[in-house]
């Protein structure tokens, strides 16, 4: 049984009063540990702020990227080092608008993730097509070679550790939802895919979130399909309420 996993992105949103007052709100409210995992993916400024308040509780923090570096003349950006030395224990890599906007590619995901394992950082690698991929019939073959480049050269019980995100650009921030079939023959082809490639028990163990204008109206029907795992969203974890009952969908 895999547990399911649901992270919170806020991308570049929130003052830090308003990150400390959601962390208050929900951190002693997602503590079904058996079932479900709850994660905040804040944005830098606000990490160590965060992990202090919920120290002690079942919600973890994550930054929503890094660098696979470890220090150097990097202006600008954050090392996995940094991360796990303030107590972030998750980190999102690869997300579409970083590979769209900052240049992200394939390669540098795999560093990365690498980087992550280094220092025990739980990735959460994501991976999904374009809307002009999907209608050239093309999202089984971008989403595997992205899964593929992304575990290159990981252990079996890494990729067993890792959480791939399959979210479909289109379904980003636009209400359009993946059907609940749509989203899970693309995450069962994921966990093909690394069946084949890495063994079939890491094929049972990767947890695959479905991202892409998750709310509390679709979750439960999205997170009944056989493989999805849990959910990595977006607008609708902005509000504690909102996040709040995304969890309990994750813990029935
Ligand atoms: O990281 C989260 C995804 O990009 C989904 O965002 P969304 O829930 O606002 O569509």
């Amino acid at each position: 049984m895999r547990k399911k996993v649901i992270a919170g992105n806020w991308k570049m949103n929130k003052l830090l009063g308003e990150a400390v007052q959601f962390v208050e709100d929900t951190k002693d409210k997602v503590a079904n540990t058996e079932k479900v995992e709850s994660v905040v993916c804040a944005p830098f400024p606000y990490l160590p702020t965060l992990v202090e308040k919920a120290k002690g509780t079942d919600l973890a923090v994550a930054a929503q990227t890094m660098h696979f570096e470890e220090n150097g003349a990097f202006t600008g950006e954050v090392s996995p080092s940094m991360l796990a030395d303030i107590g972030v224990t998750y980190v999102v890599l690869g997300h579409s608008e970083r590979r769209e906007m900052f240049a992200e590619t394939d390669e540098t995901v795999n560093k990365k993730t690498h980087a992550a394992f280094a220092h025990n950082l739980t990735p959460i690698v994501c991976v999904g097509e374009t809307l002009e991929q999907r209608e050239a019939n093309q999202t089984m073959d971008v989403v595997e070679n992205q899964v593929k480049a992304a575990l290159s050269g990981l252990s079996e019980d890494q990729v067993k550790a890792t959480i791939i995100a399959y979210e479909p650009i289109w379904a980003i921030g636009t209400g359009k939802t993946a059907s609940s079939e749509q989203a899970n023959e693309v995450c069962t082809h994921i966990r093909k895919v690394v069946a084949d490639t890495i063994s079939t028990a890491a094929g049972e163990a990767v947890r695959i979130q479905y991202g892409g204008s998750v709310k509390p109206a679709n979750v439960d029907e999205l997170l009944s399909q056989s493989d999805i795992d849990g959910a990595l969203v977006g607008g609708a974890s902005l509000e504690a309420d909102s996040f709040l009952q995304l969890v309990e969908a994750g813990a029935k």
